[in-house]
């Protein structure tokens, strides 16, 4: 479970989250709408580990990230562009984040790269890949270990409709055993995947029924 208690961000004198409380279960996805700026990726970062919040706590399975733990135990993050090196393949970036935890073979990279259309045989640079290519590579690095908290910013950003579909159906089949946070601006993403939706806006998140 994610709880977010109290939590307040601000940078120098603007503040961007201000007394923001939330619990997050197993189960299900939380999707965040919100206007550009409004504090969805400074949320996910702080959730991530990696911003610290100004004040409050963020608990995730009991314990206090910056605290307990500098990030939590098992989380897939995709936010913003992430960073590849520029002159391996496809497969190469992939093996050396997998390569880090060492829990997935190079077969499951594989695997995943097919499942997104890529062909891990492939030797091109990364530096070459399209935008989408790249995209797909984040998230694949972000699904790949099969952790339990994925955080996903933005995640279709430039993805071919096909491959929205494949995406959406496999978030829905794994949600079951993870607690998802996924942002986006595209309305049909939020309302067919997410089991509750909350607006960022004003300083707060509020839980919405749908968005308007
Ligand atoms: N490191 C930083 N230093 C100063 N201000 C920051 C920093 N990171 C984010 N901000 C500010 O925090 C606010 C929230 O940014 P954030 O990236 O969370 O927006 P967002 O809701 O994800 O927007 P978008 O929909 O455009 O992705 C913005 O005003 C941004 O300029």
């Amino acid at each position: 479970m994610i709880i977010v208690e109290s939590l307040t961000k601000k940078f120098g004198s603007n503040t961007i989250l201000e007394n923001i409380n939330l619990k997050l279960e197993k189960g299900k996805i939380y999707g965040f709408v919100g206007q550009n700026g409004s504090g969805k990726s400074v949320l996910f970062k702080m959730i991530a580990g990696f911003m610290s919040p100004t004040q409050g706590k963020i608990k995730v399975n009991n314990m206090q990230i910056g605290k307990d733990r500098d990030f939590p135990e098992s989380c897939g993050i995709i936010i913003e562009s992430p960073g590849f090196i520029n002159n391996l393949s496809g497969f190469k970036n992939l093996k050396v984040l997998a390569d880090i935890n060492g829990i997935i073979t190079d077969n499951k990279i594989k695997e995943y790269m097919k499942f997104f259309g890529l062909n891990p045989d492939d030797k091109k640079k990364v530096k070459d890949y399209s935008l989408g290519m790249k995209q797909k590579l984040g998230l694949i690095q972000a699904l790949m270990e099969d952790q339990e908290i994925l955080i996903l910013d933005e995640p279709m950003n430039s993805l071919d409709e096909e491959t929205v579909v494949k995406v959406r159906k496999l978030l829905k089949e794994i949600k079951h055993k993870k607690i998802i946070l996924l942002s986006s601006h595209n309305k049909e993403d939020i309302e067919e995947l997410c089991d509750v939706i909350y607006q960022v806006k004003d300083r707060t998140i509020k839980m919405i029924e749908s968005i308007a």
